[in-house]
């Protein structure tokens, strides 16, 4: 793959910053940086906190995404869940409801500072709270690996009474999602494991399936390097995949429905409904689902509105602080032995 210059890829890009309905991943405000290379549109996101090496990933799917685009779709519509943040129960008709109709659910679990018996509870409520709304839809949760083994094994097994599709990085670390598998399945509640973290922040993104600690995997395209090598980790892992957003504006969402329109299963749907978290999006009209699917043919050429890059515009010493964090990304991405 041809590696643009620093250069060129910062010519035309420009950083837009989205507010947010509901606080998620402990933020209120989300940035990304808008590239416009001879393929489309491209997000460079890391989040704030990213150094250059981690980040170095999320501009290589930039890269694929501006100046090479995608493989091919085999199918025309991508199924999407709803995503809920680990709102009290009396918002959560609210979240459903921004999403429209969908076939699944992800519900945030053990928010920082909420992972012990108290949160536990509440976590267990809004699991309820959903599960009355959409009795029909497929609910999984996602713990951002806040739990411990024990609290993880105890809110699993009382979850598992309102039915679950799978849980997402319920506990840190490779050996860990093993341990808690196991003991799920001594206990005889075999909830699914899918892992998050363990996929995207390893360096060996493949170590999870060879320890056979998880059931299915959950690929982003920006953290794991591009649509091509997801699919090819995907592969390797010989699981399932979970395609899902990071928190991406539409234009980044339309690299993860380029991943999931690409893959050759995709039996479960897609955390690619985010954008319904922003109050205002780059593209007119944005990428939501309609009837819980994305079409996968409009999405592919994302192109942003105008008028909303001039709006969402971040300021001067931002648009500073990511030119030069694309910056560091590249010089790491090009580093003699990367
Ligand atoms: O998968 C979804 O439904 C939405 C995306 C989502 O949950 C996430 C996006 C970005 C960062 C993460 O904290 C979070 C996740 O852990 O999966
Ligand atoms: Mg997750």
């Amino acid at each position: 793959m041809r590696i643009p210059g620093p250069e060129e890829l910062l010519d035309g890009a420009v950083v837009v910053s989205q507010p947010m309905h509901t606080r998620f991943r402990g933020t209120t405000v989300r940035e990304a940086m808008l590239l416009r290379g001879p393929a489309g549109w491209a997000e460079f996101s890391p989040f704030p906190e990213y150094g250059p090496a981690e980040s170095s990933r999320w501009l290589a799917a930039a890269i694929e995404a501006g100046w090479h685009g995608w493989p091919a779709p085999v199918r025309d519509t991508v199924p999407v869940n709803a995503t809920v943040p680990a709102v009290a129960v009396a918002d959560v008709g609210r979240v459903l409801d921004s999403f429209g109709e969908v076939p699944a659910v992800k519900v945030k679990v053990a928010e920082a500072g909420h992972a012990g018996p108290a949160g536990v509870a509440e976590d267990v409520a809004r699991v309820a709270e959903v599960r009355r709304l959409r009795p029909r839809a497929a609910v999984r949760v996602d713990a951002n690996q806040g739990w411990d083994h024990d609290t993880a094994l105890g809110a699993l097994l009382r979850l598992a009474e309102h039915g679950l599709e799978y849980a997402e990085q319920p506990v840190a670390g490779i050996d860990g999602l093993a341990r808690l598998r196991e003991s799920l399945i001594a206990a005889g509640a075999p909830v699914r494991i899918a892992a998050d973290e363990s996929v995207r922040k390893e360096t060996d993104p493949l170590a999870v399936a060879r320890a056979g600690a998880a059931d299915l995997v959950v690929v982003k395209v920006q953290p794991l390097g591009g649509v091509r090598r997801a699919l090819s980790i995907v592969e390797a892992a010989g699981l399932d995949a979970v395609v899902s957003s990071a928190l991406d504006t539409s234009v980044g969402i339309a690299a993860g429905v380029a991943l999931a329109a690409s893959l050759p299963r995709l039996p479960h749907a897609c955390g690619l409904g985010t954008v319904a978290l922003f109050t205002e999006d780059v593209l007119e009209p944005p990428l939501r689902p309609r009837g819980g699917h994305l079409a996968v043919g409009a999405a592919l050429r994302p192109v942003p509105d105008a008028g909303a890059l001039v709006r969402m515009r971040a300021d001067e010493d931002r648009q500073r602080w990511w030119r030069e964090r694309l910056r560091a990304a590249w010089a790491e991405m090009t580093a003699v032995g990367a």
